[in-house]
């Protein structure tokens, strides 16, 4: 640099024009060949693409000083002809930068934005070449057409290597650092410079020594280093993004600006030679043809840029609904309310005020969507959000927390009482029936509701709280609601504790069976024996059937445990009829889950085919609650079940949904009257009606009746004026174990028949009351 600065001054102040064009190719030759040499130099040590944008830069630079080593020796022969081989060389370096830059793309642009910046480029290129020609030509009278053709060309193609080189830096969003702004600054520099030198040339006033000579030495140090630091990275950040395409956006409005400079030009000059006109008014036009066609893309594209931010802004919204909302019921969904109920408590707490949740879950909706399919089953969920959003008041939360299972907020309430009210107006809903496809569905739910602040003081703790009261409601028989009480915590660990203690009770042998006779009232023989599961836990002792069949149910466990219980039962019985203690019937009761989920009737078949026990002697007992929805697959399972030979009978007949009509489909056998309608017989005269009607419809049907639970003689005296057939009871014996009914059975065996409450009596310390 200071070479090349010391053998300018020299120039400047030497007043013969020879010496001064020596001194200026001196240091045009010294900075040309050290730039050259430094972007070489670089090149090399570079690798990958970086190498192959360096080396097509440094093969520009070569050019340039391989043109001046030229030029150097040329003049020194002393035969240097305008234009020679040092201006095509010097020509070479703009074609070069634009294959580095070019290099620079590689495959990181797509096609369709490779046409968007070649028409950029092309487009620039001819407005310079139109604002070139417009500023050249009236000066051009003098020259031959090959001068003006080098003279132009040189300044046209310096700037668009420039202009290529800032839409491949704009389009790639590459991080702009001092070595670009260098080569750019470098290339539109020698653009302008050329122009200025150009012009001189054809006006015939160059001179040496000045300071656009040196400006040539100074501007080739600047892109020597620019391509010796050249890095293109891309920029990751946002605004750069957005500046590179606004700047984008103005490249067509510059196509017009300098296509309107050249026709100012041309207009206010007068000079412009007649036959240069038409070309020039073609370049116009192919210029601003060029904006025009690119300013229309960019529309496009920002037209599709705006609908693809629009289709981005509504997919997010969408999600956002998604991720909040049910998407079958279009209710706030669990996060949804987790965010409400936050809320609501923060406004509660801060105004003293009370919230309530209710959980609720409707009763047997699995039944439904088993029986009637999954397209009822989400038809009767969105029956009920609609129900329940018309129910509630603005302000209140309804929310669908997954499967059968919602959740209310009632915000601001002042007292239990009033909640209340509004679970009443909620569970209204169950004295309706929802008809769904063509089918009247009984609509059913237990409620659970937990306090603000009184159970809980966020939201995990009241869904807790609230979740526990819905259990208490199930366990209460369903169709209710409870409020939480801190007591059912303690229930809720006890039904977990029996829950994974009976997941090992049949492993562990902890399970056995009792069998409590019942007996022809009239005649008083042995009909036959209901077999009863009892658990006699190694941690808990004795647990009651009512406590651990309802947990079993709840855990699914019941499946596997009445399985066994249908073996064990035909195991026994069949023994002893081998054993010639005949037993008429053997009644094994069935849970709704067996129907359900177990391969009931295959369990059935592989009891009867392993013990050999005749298959009319089994009679399987199912509660009414059966019937109430599992229609199409009880009445099934029923079917293949009679077809084995087992017969049927209905358990606590008159407690439920006693539909004759289905009785009749199901084909069942027998009906057992419950003991709550034998034990209030004789004091009530409606049941006394009941337990009549009951009894002559079974006789009208065909079917035999079981009186359940006959404690007392008076029972006994009036189910048999009844013409109830049969009697099972305390009156008579309790349930017994195995071997003590074995013992039962050999007595009965041995003797006459007896009328059941004097067996009873007979056999006192051989069947003791109590089981
Ligand atoms: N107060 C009184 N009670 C009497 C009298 N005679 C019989 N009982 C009781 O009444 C219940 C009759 O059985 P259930 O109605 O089928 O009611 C059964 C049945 O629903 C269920 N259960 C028992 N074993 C099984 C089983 O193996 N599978 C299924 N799924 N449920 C069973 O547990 C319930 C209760 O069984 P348990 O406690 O054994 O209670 C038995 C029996 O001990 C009487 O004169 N007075």
């Amino acid at each position: 640099m200071l070479l090349v600065l010391a053998a300018w001054t020299m120039a400047a102040s030497r007043p013969t024009s020879d010496s001064a064009w020596i001194l200026d190719s001196l240091h045009w030759t010294g900075a040309f060949v050290a730039a050259a040499w430094v972007a070489w130099r670089a090149a090399r040590a570079a690798d990958g693409q970086l190498r192959r944008v360096r080396s097509r830069f440094a093969l520009g630079m070569a050019c340039l000083a391989a043109g001046q080593l030229s030029w150097d020796l040329l003049s020194w022969a002393g035969w240097n002809p305008f234009p020679g081989i040092p201006n095509l060389l010097y020509l070479l370096l703009s074609p070069c930068f634009a294959l580095g830059f070019a290099a620079t793309v590689g495959d990181r642009m797509p096609g369709s934005q490779w046409k968007s910046a070649a028409l950029d480029i092309a487009g620039f290129g001819l407005a310079v070449l139109a604002f070139t020609l417009a500023l050249f030509l009236p000066h051009a009278v003098r020259r031959s057409a090959l001068e003006f053709v080098v003279l132009t060309a040189y300044p046209v193609l310096l700037l668009s290597a420039a202009a290529a080189g800032i839409v491949v830096q704009l389009h790639l969003r590459l991080r702009p650092t001092a070595a670009t702004f260098a080569v750019l600054a470098g290339l539109a520099g020698y653009g302008a410079l050329w122009t200025a030198w150009s012009l001189a040339f054809l006006d015939a006033t160059l001179r040496p020594g000045t300071g656009m000579t040196l400006m040539f030495s100074l501007l080739a140090l600047l892109l020597g280093w620019g391509v010796a630091n050249w890095r293109p990275v891309p920029s990751l950040s946002p605004r750069y993004d957005r500046l590179c395409e606004a700047l984008l956006r103005q490249i067509p409005l510059a196509m017009v600006a300098v296509t309107s400079a050249a026709a100012g030009f041309i207009a206010l000059g007068d000079r412009l030679p007649m036959q240069a006109r038409p070309p020039l008014r073609v370049l116009f036009v192919l210029a601003l043809l060029c904006a025009v066609v690119r300013q229309t893309q960019q529309l496009r594209d920002r037209d599709r840029l705006l609908a693809a931010e629009r289709a981005v802004a509504e997919g997010r919204a969408q999600l956002h609904h998604l991720a909040h909302h049910d998407p079958l019921t279009g209710l706030p969904n669990r996060t949804l309310l987790r965010d409400r109920v936050t809320q609501a408590l923060a406004t509660a707490a801060r105004r003293g005020e009370k919230v309530a949740l209710m959980f609720i879950d409707l009763d047997r909706f699995k039944e439904v969507n088993d029986t009637l399919g999954h397209a009822t089953g989400d038809a009767l969920l969105c029956h009920v959000a609609a129900q329940f959003t018309l129910m509630l008041r603005e302000e209140d939360t309804v929310c669908r927390q997954g499967g059968d299972e919602f959740a209310i907020v009632l915000t601001d309430v002042d007292s239990a009482a009033a909640v209340a009210r509004a679970v009443e107006r909620v569970m209204a809903l169950s004295n309706r029936r929802a008809t769904i496809a063509g089918h009247e569905l009984p609509l059913s739910m237990s409620v659970g509701i937990a306090m603000f602040p009184k159970d809980g003081e966020d939201f995990d703790g009241l869904m807790q709280c609230a979740d526990t009261a819905m259990y208490r409601a199930k366990a209460a028989g369903r169709n209710a609601f409870r409020f939480y009480d801190p007591q059912m915590n303690v229930e809720a660990s006890e039904r977990s504790r029996l829950r994974w203690l009976l997941a090992h009770a049949i492993e562990r042998g902890e399970l056995h069976l009792h069998f409590q006779p019942y007996f022809h009232l009239r005649s008083g023989e042995l009909a036959g024996a209901e077999v009863l599961l009892r658990w006699t836990s190694a941690e808990l002792g004795p647990v009651g059937p009512n406590q651990f069949i309802p947990v079993a149910e709840d855990g699914g466990q019941i499946v596997e445990i009445g399985a066994w219980v249908l073996r064990e039962a035909c195991a026994q019985v069949a023994t002893w009829q081998r054993q010639g203690l005949a037993l008429p019937a053997v009644a094994v009761n069935l849970s709704i889950l067996q129907f359900r989920h177990g391969d009931l009737v295959q369990q059935v078949a592989d009891a009867l085919r392993d013990s050999g026990l005749p298959a009319r002697q089994l009679e399987l007992e199912i509660t009414e609650s059966v019937l109430m929805h599992e229609t199409d697959k009880v009445f099934a399972t029923a079917d293949n079940l009679k077809a084995l030979g087992v017969r049927l009978a209905i358990d606590d007949f008159g407690t439920g949904y006693s539909s004759l009509a289905y009785l009749k489909r199901l084909n069942v056998d027998k009906l057992k009257i419950d003991q709550s309608f034998v034990r209030d017989a004789l004091a009530s005269p409606s049941t006394t009606a009941i337990v009549r009607a009951i009894v002559d419809m079974a006789r009208a049907m065909e079917l035999e009746v079981v009186a359940e639970g006959i404690e007392t003689a008076a029972e006994r005296d009036f189910l048999a004026a009844t013409h109830c057939a049969m009697g099972q009871g305390y009156l008579f014996a309790r349930p017994m174990p195995a071997d003590q009914f074995e013992a039962f059975l050999a007595v009965r065996a041995a003797g006459p028949a007896l009328a059941p409450e004097q067996a009873a009596a007979d056999r006192s310390g051989v069947f003791p009351l109590a089981s």
